[in-house]
């Protein structure tokens, strides 16, 4: 995305908890400022050095400490790539409870630190619930060993839960234990076009009714979405007609027959009932990965024409897709969206998690503009606030949101955060200048 550019004179790598516990007691004696980093796949600037903060790199620290294929509890150094943890438990028969786009290069550590969503939460809920222990290393070099693979541990305040969504602001993780499903038995995949979002809601409904427990992801797109995708990755499109919205859904589920004849009759009935218009359910791995890639390319695309400005929000369903509308409508009628140069805006886009009210609205851009990001904020964030939405559904507040967190906090909630802040790091050398 390019919007945000770090500066810093000195990255350290280290190799162990020892390592990260001497650079903090170091660094928090001589009044150094730090910031950690994981696989750097952040949207919202969390990891960008402000000023001249040292980097603290956790790539070195990959290591998969253990895995109990009993329980399914699994310890892994921050700086382990979750692409590579889902493909150690993909021999285990299990996977890891979080999956997303940038799997092949964002760590564990930095997902557990901004309390990363992704496109399984649906089904296996937040890494809040899914986290049973971390090792932490606090600002003066204390390591906090809570490294726990209890499920229940009901003992007083349960502190992980600050470092999970914390973004480096308190402490490193420096290790993670999570409690990773059975890998399912069979997975289907299908795409789907809808003429309305009031008729993708009704989808949802009924998917959640007929396919249940076997429901593993309920995703949407947008027409100006997949036309992007469609143009910058010169694709076919799946389905043979657009539609003004598209879902994927995936099932996960332990029998290969009854979830396709679910997922089947789900669409029959969708169809019969004219809630959907046309859909394709994938024959094998390969259509799924390439059904998958429709909505997963999403993100990339969009950032094709220079720059993209993204909001990453909480809307409650019915009203999740206004927001674009009202967006698009405020750009349009301020004359900056077109063909051609003139234009600073090429389209505005929304897609999601649907399944968790979860809205991706990206405005792209021919270039960072003032008057589009004036027209932008805070008309998006109080859009939200006044739907008792969130700034930061899953990608963290950062440098990005670092103004608006009062949108979705109370002055109380505020100030408990900064009290915790304080309480920490008193010297104020983790992760400064973001939001807190
Ligand atoms: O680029 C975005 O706005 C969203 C990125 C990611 O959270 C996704 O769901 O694809
Ligand atoms: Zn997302």
């Amino acid at each position: 995305m390019r919007k945000y550019k770090g500066c810093s004179k000195l990255v350290v790598k280290p190799g162990s908890t020892q390592d990260v516990s001497k650079v903090l007691r170091y660094c928090n004696e001589n009044s150094l400022a730090v910031v950690p980093q994981g696989g750097n796949s952040g949207l919202v600037g969390g990891s960008v050095p402000v000023y001249d903060e040292i980097v603290i790199s956790m790539s070195r620290m990959n290591r998969i400490r253990s895995f109990d294929g009993t329980s399914g509890i699994m310890v892994v150094d921050a700086g382990c790539i979750l692409e590579v943890a889902d493909k150690f438990l993909a021999e285990k028969n299990h996977i890891f409870p979080l999956d997303l786009g940038a799997k092949g290069s964002c760590q564990i550590g930095g997902n557990v630190a901004t309390n990363a969503g992704g496109l399984r939460l649906l089904r296996y809920g937040s890494l809040h619930g899914n986290v049973l222990g971390i090792e932490a290393v606090l600002p003066d070099g204390t390591v906090m060993d809570d490294l726990s693979t209890l499920r229940k541990n009901n003992t007083g305040y349960d502190i992980k839960q600050l470092f999970i969504g914390g973004e480096g602001t308190i402490g490193i993780i420096t290790g993670v234990s999570i409690l990773c499903p059975q890998r399912s038995k069979a997975r289907n995949v299908a795409l789907f076009g809808l003429e309305s979002f009031e008729k993708a809601q009704q989808a949802f409904r009924v998917a959640k009714s007929q396919l249940a427990e076997i429901l593993s992801a309920f995703e949407l797109m947008d027409e100006q979405g997949q036309s992007m995708v469609e143009f910058v990755n010169q694709r076919t499109r799946p389905l043979d007609s657009r539609y003004p919205f598209y879902c994927l859904i995936e099932t996960s589920g332990s029998n290969p027959e009854h979830d396709s004849e679910k997922l089947e009759a789900f669409l029959e009935h969708v169809m019969s009932e004219d809630i959907v218009s046309d859909g394709v359910l994938a024959q094998d791995e390969t259509q799924m990965q390439s059904l998958w890639s429709w909505r997963e390319g999403i993100s990339e695309c969009v950032g094709h024409w220079g720059g993209v400005y993204k909001y990453d929000l909480s809307i409650p369903l019915p009203e999740l897709y206004n927001l674009v509308e009202d967006t698009r409508e405020r750009l349009t009628s301020a004359g900056l969206v077109g063909d051609g140069d003139t234009f600073p805006v090429v389209g505005v886009v929304g897609f999601g998690h649907m399944g968790d009210s979860n809205l991706h609205l990206n405005v792209a851009t021919r270039r960072y503009d003032k008057e589009v990001e004036q027209l932008l904020e805070p008309f998006v964030y109080e859009w939200i606030a006044g739907r008792n939405g969130s700034v930061s559904a899953e990608h963290g507040l950062g440098l990005a949101k670092k103004a608006y967190v009062g949108y979705s906090r109370s002055d109380t909630m505020i100030r408990l955060m900064q009290q915790i802040k304080t309480l920490y790091d008193p010297n104020g050398i983790m992760n400064p200048y973001k939001y807190i």
